[in-house]
């Protein structure tokens, strides 16, 4: 198959990268390299542009003719979400609809599209499943519930578009095999940042608020291997040349740990008593996400294999340990 991968040469796009290569499919990354590293794009060709570059954007569907697009590109901050909204929804939603306009025009019909819990906002109950309300809290979680918003209307439109939205709860970890990770110079994410301290690059970390309706009063997020994710777009991707109706799954591991749980792990495995500080909320933060994700695991057979939280610590420090940025 030919597939074209949007954000190929970030995190999680250059994971899948690598399984598909591995495949044999033919690939081409388009990616303008704003968080995305070159040197991450182990197979296929990369072409550097942005997907607001909507002339671009269509010369390099209609030559390349992709089978599938799977759409990675997005800005994935949410407190930058909060202080710069604007951006959010001319990158993540302008850019989303920039997209599915070059697939009509150029007849591609399959979508796997990446989403996020954000779009629940504040979820009346966890585990979360994919009919209950979702209203996100922050930019980000808009510009991402925008664009499903987008897609499903396109789909119903009397184009014949089939897609998977992928809802993705917090993605972490490296590549077993060490070939992949996470590459950007800065991160706001928990782990990451963890272990930035840990390896003493930061000065402490930050505990974003302990005053939540949680056991601890630190949010609870639902914490996924980077490569079971990987795997859940291959199978969305089978699902839907399979003939598979256009669907939303989220994809986590229904169990849920703490900030303060996770910075525990983190000094566990890295052997690291690094200092930790106290601080107020982040703005746009929901208290609790974890996923109820039966339906991905009935309709598309997906089946984790990494649900360890050790595993997901362990395989990011290795790689922050053998990664010079
Ligand atoms: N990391 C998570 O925990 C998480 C959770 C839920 C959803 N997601 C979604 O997964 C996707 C990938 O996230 P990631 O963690 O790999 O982030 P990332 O920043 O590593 O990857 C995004 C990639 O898209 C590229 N890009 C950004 N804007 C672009 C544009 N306008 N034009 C072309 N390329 C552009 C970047 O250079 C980068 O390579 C995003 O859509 C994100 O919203 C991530
Ligand atoms: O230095 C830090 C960093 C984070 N946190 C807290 O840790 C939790 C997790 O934060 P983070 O790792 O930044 O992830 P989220 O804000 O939950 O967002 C991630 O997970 C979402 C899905 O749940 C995705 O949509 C987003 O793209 C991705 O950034 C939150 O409560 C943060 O306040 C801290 O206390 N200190």
């Amino acid at each position: 198959m030919k597939i074209l991968i949007t954000g190929g040469a970030g995190y999680i796009g250059s994971h899948v990268v690598k399984l598909l290569g591995e495949l044999g499919h033919t690939l081409l990354t388009y990616d303008n390299l704003s968080t995305g590293n070159p040197k991450a794009v182990l197979y296929g060709d990369l072409v550097v542009a942005d997907l607001l570059d909507e002339g671009k954007l269509k010369e390099v569907i209609k030559n390349f003719k992709p089978h599938v697009v799977m759409h990675f590109a997005a800005k994935i901050s949410v407190p930058e979400s909060v202080k710069d909204p604007l951006r959010y929804y001319r990158e993540n939603f302008c850019g989303t609809l920039n997209l599915l306009s070059a697939m009509v025009e150029t007849g591609v019909r399959y979508l796997v599209f990446s989403s996020t819990a954000a779009v629940y906002g504040i979820p009346k109950s966890v585990p979360v499943k994919e009919e209950d309300p979702t209203l996100p809290i922050n930019p980000y979680g808009w510009s991402k519930l925008m664009s499903e918003i987008a897609i499903k209307d396109l789909a119903s439109s009397g184009y014949p578009l089939k897609f998977v939205i992928l809802r993705y709860f917090n993605v972490a970890g490296a590549d077993p095999e060490g070939k992949l990770g996470y590459m950007g110079k800065d991160t706001t994410h928990l782990i990451g940042r963890a272990l930035r301290t840990a390896k003493g690059e930061l000065p402490y970390l930050e505990v974003y608020g302990t005053d939540y309706p949680t056991p601890d009063g630190t949010c609870i997020r639902d914490y996924i291997h980077v490569m079971d994710l990987a795997r859940a777009h291959i199978d969305a991707m089978h699902y839907l040349l399979e003939g598979g109706e256009s669907d939303i799954f989220n994809v986590g591991y229904g169990q849920g740990y703490s900030v303060l749980e996770v910075i525990d792990k983190v000094k566990q495995i890295t052997g690291v008593d690094f200092p930790v500080r106290y601080a107020g909320r982040r703005e746009g933060d929901p208290p609790e996400l974890v996923a109820d994700s039966t339906k991905i695991k009935k309709r598309l057979s997906w089946r984790p294999i990494y649900y360890d939280i050790s595993f997901i610590i362990n395989t990011a420090w290795k790689w922050e340990m053998s990664y010079i940025y």
